[in-house]
């Protein structure tokens, strides 16, 4: 993946030293973008080998709202423990529940965004809102006062990923299937705010493609980036799979673009090494492809298991590591 040694290069060449809340000093690049093209292979590092069970296993945990590096680990993936359990500021939060406790963090917003409604029944429109409201699956909470008025207060979980690939189905053409992870109502309850935080859906209906392109603020390029390039590739696949589209473009945007101080001799040996053909993704044939079966299948978002994913003809350089900033 010549594109991912580009990008290393690009920041080591043009990036400027910072300090930041980890305090490993990193070189920083303001704005990167990446993009591939799916049908020609799956964007897996090759200058050292990708931990591909690891990177699936977090995004299935992500597909079922986990909330525990606990169930990280149940799937194969390990790198959430130090997030949940050795950061001093996340141990002394009060909103750390427990040993492994994340809080809400991605799957939840993806899966159950809380959404809340507050509705005043006695103003003209009130009775028509608040049927709306139940109609669209909210539930009442209670009665409310607030600066001398009173309101009914609604809740609902919105599953975010599954309105897309509602839409996906029922809407191709819309230019509004997106999910977003920043929810600003929660990010004090979380072990660390999402890096990976806005998904968008792009279909193609004559060519019967479909593209994503996802926007990562912040993004350590030693470890962090690998994983997320697999796991924005490897849900596109799925997505395309369950609503019957082949995954197409995939284009990665980055915020803050950095490599820490203790990855360079990472990334500089990779630099050396000369990038082998991307491999193939393949997925189980239990999965089922909407496009074969005419039956829109969702629920597969939750069912699917770390084995139904597999590179084919996936060839590496040697395994390479360095510590993860906490
Ligand atoms: N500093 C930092 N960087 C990250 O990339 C990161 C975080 N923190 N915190 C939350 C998640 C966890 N992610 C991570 C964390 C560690 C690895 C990592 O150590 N990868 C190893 C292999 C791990 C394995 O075998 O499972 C590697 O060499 O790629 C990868 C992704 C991405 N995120
Ligand atoms: O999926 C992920 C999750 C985290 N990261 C990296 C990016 C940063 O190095 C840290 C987060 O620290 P902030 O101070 O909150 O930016 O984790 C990643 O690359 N990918």
């Amino acid at each position: 993946m010549k594109q991912y040694l580009d990008l290393v290069q690009n920041i080591i060449d043009h990036g400027a030293w910072q300090q930041n809340r980890t305090g490993i000093r990193s070189i920083s690049l303001p704005g990167a973008t990446l993009r591939f093209d799916l049908q020609q292979g799956f964007p897996a590092v090759t200058s050292k080998k990708l931990a591909f069970k690891s990177a699936i296993g977090e995004m299935i945990g992500f597909l079922r709202a986990s909330r525990s590096a606990a169930e990280f680990r149940g799937l194969g993936c390990k790198v959430w423990d130090q997030n949940a359990n050795q950061n001093r500021q996340w141990l002394a939060n009060p909103y750390r529940l427990q040993e492994d406790d994340l809080g809400p963090v991605y799957g939840v917003q993806w899966r159950q965004w809380p959404a809340y409604k507050l509705i005043d029944p006695d103003q003209p429109q009130g009775s028509a809102q608040l049927a709306d409201a139940l109609a669209q699956g909210y539930r009442r909470l209670g009665f409310v006062e607030e600066n001398g008025g009173r309101g009914v207060l609604l809740y609902k979980a919105i599953d975010q990923l599954r309105q897309c690939l509602d839409t996906i189905i029922g809407d191709p053409g819309s230019r509004r299937i997106l999910f977003h992870g920043w929810n600003w109502a929660q990010l004090e309850e979380m072990a660390l705010p999402p890096c990976h935080l806005l998904y968008q859906f792009l279909v193609n209906p004559t060519e019967r493609e479909i593209s994503l392109c996802l926007y990562i603020r912040s993004n350590d390029i030693g470890l962090g980036a690998p994983f997320n390039l697999a796991e924005g590739a490897a849900l596109l696949h799925l997505v395309g799979r369950l609503t019957g589209y082949a995954p197409r473009w995939f284009t990665y945007f980055i915020g803050d673009a950095h490599i820490y101080e203790n990855h360079l001799d990472m990334l500089r040996e990779q630099l050396a090494r000369e990038p082998f053909p991307s491999p193939k993704l393949v997925i189980a044939d239990r999965i089922p492809d909407y496009a074969i079966t005419g039956q829109y299948q969702p629920e597969w978002l939750e069912k699917v298991e770390p084995g139904d994913f597999r590179l084919e003809g996936y060839r590496h350089h040697p395994p390479l590591t360095a510590p993860m900033a906490v």
